[in-house]
């Protein structure tokens, strides 16, 4: 992964933005629902970004960019048309300890610009490395038919609650359980109804947990995919030797890691709720089947 994918606080961000035409448009089109402070720098200015500027959203120099423009800045964005114009900035700014964009040089730049899908407190970003923006822009067009606006809402009413609910459950499990439960209920609609499914999903709590039971020598492509959304609900995981990358890949990634239990002890996780998957040598998991009738043996084509 040569792009690494963080969410930067945008609150106290200081940006300057070099050139003003179209694609600095675009990428202040993004910039602009931050909340950073931004500066303009350009001799011509797109009109675009003069909306920008008669609605104070950014303060524009209407000039050549200076070396004092580019001090003091988090993020500096390149955007003239000016290849050398831009390498030699770009190396200013660097040594100002800005990090850096210029949007005709990738290898230049210290961070890329992803396609965004915007549901507020939602964000998806999708990124090629720079291979093809187009084929980013393209899987934002799916994921923006498949998100429905509805869910800006959903997720400042789920911001709300999450204090009451960290208060009302004093478990991580029992919160991560109430939450499967809302959205299993309520699904991605806000609407009338979701308060009430809100308040349903305190109601029933289950009562025991799982035991997924699968063999180290499984090959995972072929499990079925019913198993999936099993293995990504998983509190932790159970194995004697280290668990096969590819199981590994379809685990939920923060499930605790443990040492083989005892049968007492996996019938009493079990019993308070725990979600437990053992990754074990085909002979172990045959024993398990016999002693706990009820785990879910998962394998090719069945569970
Ligand atoms: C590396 C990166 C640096 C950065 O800008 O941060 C970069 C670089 C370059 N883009 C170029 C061209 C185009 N870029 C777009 C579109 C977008 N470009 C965006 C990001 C990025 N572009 C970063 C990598 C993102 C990634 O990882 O995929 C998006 C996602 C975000 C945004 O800009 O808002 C936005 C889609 C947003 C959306 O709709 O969702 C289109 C299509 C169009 O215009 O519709 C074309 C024309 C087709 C083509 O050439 O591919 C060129 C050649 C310029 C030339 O030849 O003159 C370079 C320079 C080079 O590659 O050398
Ligand atoms: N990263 C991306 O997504 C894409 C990048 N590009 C590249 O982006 C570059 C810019 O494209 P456009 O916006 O269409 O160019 P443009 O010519 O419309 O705009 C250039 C801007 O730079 C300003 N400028 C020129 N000299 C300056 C200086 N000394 N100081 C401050 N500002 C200065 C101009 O006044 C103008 O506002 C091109 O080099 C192109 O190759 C093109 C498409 C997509």
């Amino acid at each position: 992964m040569q792009y690494f994918p963080l969410f930067l606080n945008t609150q106290r961000l200081n940006v300057l933005i070099v050139g003003a035409g179209e694609v600095a448009c675009r990428k202040l089109d993004l910039l602009s629902r931050t909340e950073a402070s931004i500066e303009v720098v350009a001799p011509e200015v797109c009109g675009g970004i003069l909306d920008y500027a008669r609605a104070e959203r950014i303060t524009l120099q209407q000039r050549a960019v200076v070396d004092a423009d580019l001090q003091h800045r988090d993020l500096v964005y390149i955007a003239t048309a000016n290849q050398s114009l831009n390498l030699q900035l770009a190396v200013q700014a660097k040594e100002a300890g800005a990090m850096v964009n210029v949007v005709d040089t990738p290898a230049a730049c210290d961070f890329i610009t992803p396609s965004i899908v915007d549901r507020g407190r939602l964000i998806v970003a999708i990124s090629t490395a720079g291979a093809a923006p187009v084929f980013a822009r393209d899987v934002r067009a799916k994921l923006e038919a498949m998100l429905p606006a509805s869910l800006t809402p959903l997720f400042d009413f789920i911001a709300s609650k999450r204090s009451e609910v960290q208060q009302r459950l004093t478990t991580g499990p029992e919160r991560r359980r109430f939450w499967e439960r809302f959205f299993a209920l309520n699904g991605e609609q806000f609407n009338g109804h979701t308060l009430q499914k809100y308040q349903q999903s305190f109601a029933n709590d289950i009562e025991h947990g799982e035991l997924l039971l699968l063999a180290d020598n499984c090959p995972a492509e072929f499990l079925p995919l019913a198993a999936l959304p099993l293995l990504q609900r998983i509190d932790a995981v159970v194995s004697i030797d280290d668990i096969p990358p590819a199981i590994a890949e379809l685990m939920r990634r923060d499930a605790e890691r443990l040492e083989m239990l005892s049968n007492s002890e996996l019938l009493k996780a079990w019993e308070i709720g725990q979600r437990l998957l053992l990754v074990l040598p085909v002979a172990e998991v045959e024993r398990l089947k016999i002693a706990f009738p009820f785990a879910k043996h998962l394998r090719p084509g069945a569970i």
